[in-house]
C-alpha cells in the first residue's frame, strides 16, 4: 500500500456524469482523480444512445426507402447490418477504445487512474494500491447495469444485455426481446427493420408502460406494422437454452417463444454494491443514492447521473454533474428542478415527453385539462403521409393556467418536445402560448392546434 495521496476531489466513475464533473472540476484548478474500471465515456458512447442511435437511423432510412412506393416511384430495399456495424466500430466507439475520452479528461488536467474505486471512509477512495483522501469531497457517478430478473433457467445461459446486442458484427435470424421498455422497443424496432425476426415479451400490459397510454399504442402499432411480434400482459416463467440452437422462453400464460437469441432489457439496476457506502452511512441496499437538490447524498458526498434514480438519461446527468460541479466550487446557482424532465424513444415515430403524464397529473391532485390531436389532421402530418403517425398531447393544470406535461409523437416527435419543454419548465402562461405564431407547415405548429382544444 503506498503513501495515501491528498486531492481535492476524487470522481468514482467516468461515464457521462463522471467525466463531466470530473473535466469541470479540473478545467477550474481543482486537484481531481477521476477512477474509472471500464471504458471513460461509460454507457452512452460505447453501449447506449450513441450506438443504438446509429442503428435507429439505418432501420429509419430502410423504412423510408419502403415508402417510396405510393409517394415517389419504386424501390428496392436490400438490409444489410455490415455498414451499421461498421461505424459503430469506426466511427461511435472507436472498437471500444477510449483513448480519445481519457485524453480529453486528462488534457483538462484530471488525473485519470484505470480500476475499481472502493470508499474507505469520509473523503478516503482507494483505487488499486493507492488511497486517496479528497479535501472537498467525493462524487460518485457509477451509473447503471442491465436488470437480470431472476427467472428460473436465465442465469448461465448466453443472453445478450443491450451490451452484446450493440456489439453484434453479424444479425440472428429471430431475437426474443424481454422487457417492451426503451431499450426493448428501440432495439426491436432497429432489428425488424433489417430482418430479423423478433418478439417482445412485456409483462405489463403494455409496450412504453412509463409513458401515455397513447404512446403504448402508437409504439404498438408502428412495431407490429415492422413485423414485431407482441406479448404483453405475461412475463417469462422459464428460459432454456439448447447450445447450438436456440433460447426457448415459457411465458406465464403457458405459452413458448423461442429465439436465436435473448436480450434482457427489463429495466437497470444502479452500481452502488461493493463501493463502500457503508462506510460513509450510507446504505449499500438501496435501489438508489437520494440526494438533496444540491445533489449531496451525504456530507462532501455529491451523486449523479443514473444512480440517483431520477431519470435514466445522459441528459439527466450531463444535468445533474453540472449542479453538482457548481455547488463543489461554491459558485451558487438553480439547485435541481425535476419538473420538466425531457425524455424521447428513439421509434419511428419518435416519441417524445416532457414532466408529468395525464396521470401523473390527475394523481398528484392537479385540475387537469388535457389536449390532443392526431399527427395526420395537423397541415404537415398530412403533407407527411406514409410515416405519419403520432400524435400531440398537453396536459395543463387549469387552475395555473399553464402546461405541466406533454407527448409529441411523430416523424420529428424528438424535436417537437423542446418547445413544450421550454413551457413546462419556464411555466409559460397558456394565454401567451395561444397567441404565439407558429411557422406554417411545420411539424410543431400541431402544437398550436392542441392548444385550442384544452
Ligand atoms: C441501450 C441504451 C440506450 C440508451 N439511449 C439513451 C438515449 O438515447 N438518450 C439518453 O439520454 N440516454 C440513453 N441511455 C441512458 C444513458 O446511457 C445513461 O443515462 C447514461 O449513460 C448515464 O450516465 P452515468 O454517468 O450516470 O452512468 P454510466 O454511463 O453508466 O457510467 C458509469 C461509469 O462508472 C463506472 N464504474 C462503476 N463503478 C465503478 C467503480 N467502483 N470504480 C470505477 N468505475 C466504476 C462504470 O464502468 C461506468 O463507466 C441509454 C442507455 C442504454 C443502456
Ligand atoms: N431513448 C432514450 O432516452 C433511452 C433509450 C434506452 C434506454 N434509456 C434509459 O434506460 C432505462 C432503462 O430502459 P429499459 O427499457 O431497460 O427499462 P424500463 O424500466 O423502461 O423497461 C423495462 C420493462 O421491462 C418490463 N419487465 C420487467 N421485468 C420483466 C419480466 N420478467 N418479464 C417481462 N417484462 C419485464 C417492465 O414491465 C418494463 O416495461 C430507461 O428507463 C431510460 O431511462 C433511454
Amino acid at each position: 500500500m503506498g503513501d495515501v495521496r491528498n486531492v481535492d476531489v476524487v470522481v468514482i466513475g467516468l461515464g457521462v456524469g463522471g467525466e463531466e464533473a470530473a473535466g469541470r472540476l479540473a478545467a477550474a484548478g481543482l486537484d481531481v482523480v477521476g477512477v474509472e474500471h471500464n471504458l471513460v465515456g461509460g454507457e452512452c458512447p460505447y453501449w447506449g444512445c450513441i450506438p443504438t442511435k446509429m442503428m435507429v437511423r439505418a432501420g429509419a432510412a430502410l423504412a423510408e426507402a419502403r415508402r417510396i412506393p405510393g409517394l415517389a416511384g419504386a424501390s428496392t430495399v436490400q438490409p444489410d447490418w455490415a455498414p451499421v456495424a461498421r461505424r459503430i466500430r469506426d466511427e461511435a466507439t472507436d472498437d471500444w477504445n477510449d483513448k480519445v475520452a481519457v485524453d480529453r479528461l486528462t488534457d483538462k488536467g484530471a488525473d485519470f487512474v484505470r480500476g475499481t474505486a472502493t470508499i474507505t471512509g469520509p473523503g478516503r477512495v482507494r483505487a488499486g494500491d493507492q488511497e486517496y483522501a479528497a479535501a472537498r469531497g467525493l462524487v460518485i457517478a457509477t451509473g447503471t447495469a442491465a436488470f437480470i430478473p431472476p427467472i428460473d433457467g436465465l442465469a448461465g445461459t448466453p443472453y445478450w444485455t443491450n451490451r452484446e446486442a450493440v456489439e453484434a458484427a453479424t444479425l440472428p435470424a429471430s431475437l426474443i426481446v424481454l422487457g417492451g421498455g426503451a431499450i426493448g422497443c428501440e432495439f426491436a424496432q432497429a432489428y425488424a427493420r433489417f430482418g430479423v425476426q423478433v418478439t417482445i415479451v412485456e409483462g405489463s400490459g403494455r409496450v412504453l408502460a412509463m409513458e401515455e397510454p397513447e404512446s403504448s399504442s402508437v409504439a404498438a402499432q408502428v412495431l407490429t406494422a415492422d413485423g414485431v411480434t407482441l406479448r404483453t400482459g405475461v412475463h417469462a416463467a422459464r428460459v432454456s437454452y439448447t447450445p447450438g440452437a436456440a433460447f426457448a422462453v415459457e411465458l406465464t400464460d403457458g405459452s413458448t417463444v423461442t429465439g436465436e437469441k435473448l436480450l434482457v432489457a427489463t429495466g437497470r439496476t444502479a452500481r452502488l454494491r461493493d463501493l463502500g457506502l457503508e462506510t460513509v452511512g450510507l446504505d449499500p441496499s438501496a435501489r438508489f443514492l437520494t440526494t438533496d437538490d444540491r445533489m449531496r447524498a451525504a456530507d462532501g458526498i455529491w451523486a449523479v447521473g443514473d444512480v440517483t434514480g431520477n431519470g435514466a438519461f445522459t441528459h439527466m446527468a450531463m444535468y445533474e454533474a453540472d449542479i453538482a460541479v457548481r455547488d463543489i466550487l461554491g459558485q451558487g446557482g438553480p439547485g435541481a428542478d425535476y419538473r420538466a424532465r425531457p425524455r424521447v424513444t428513439f421509434l419511428d415515430p419518435e416519441i417524445g415527453a416532457v414532466g408529468l403524464t395525464e396521470q401523473q397529473a390527475r394523481d398528484a391532485g392537479i385540475d387537469v385539462r388535457v389536449g390532443q390531436v392526431p399527427l395526420s389532421a395537423t397541415s404537415r402530418g398530412f403533407v407527411h403521409g406514409p410515416g405519419n403517425e403520432g400524435f400531440i398531447k398537453v396536459i395543463a393544470d387549469a387552475g395555473r393556467g399553464v402546461l405541466v406535461g406533454a407527448t409529441t409523437a411523430g416523424p420529428s416527435g424528438g424535436e417537437m418536445i423542446g418547445a413544450l419543454a421550454v413551457a413546462v419548465h419556464a411555466e409559460v402562461p397558456l394565454t401567451t402560448m395561444l397567441s404565439q405564431i407558429w411557422a406554417y407547415p411545420t411539424f410543431h405548429r400541431g402544437i398550436g392546434d392542441v392548444l385550442k382544444t384544452l
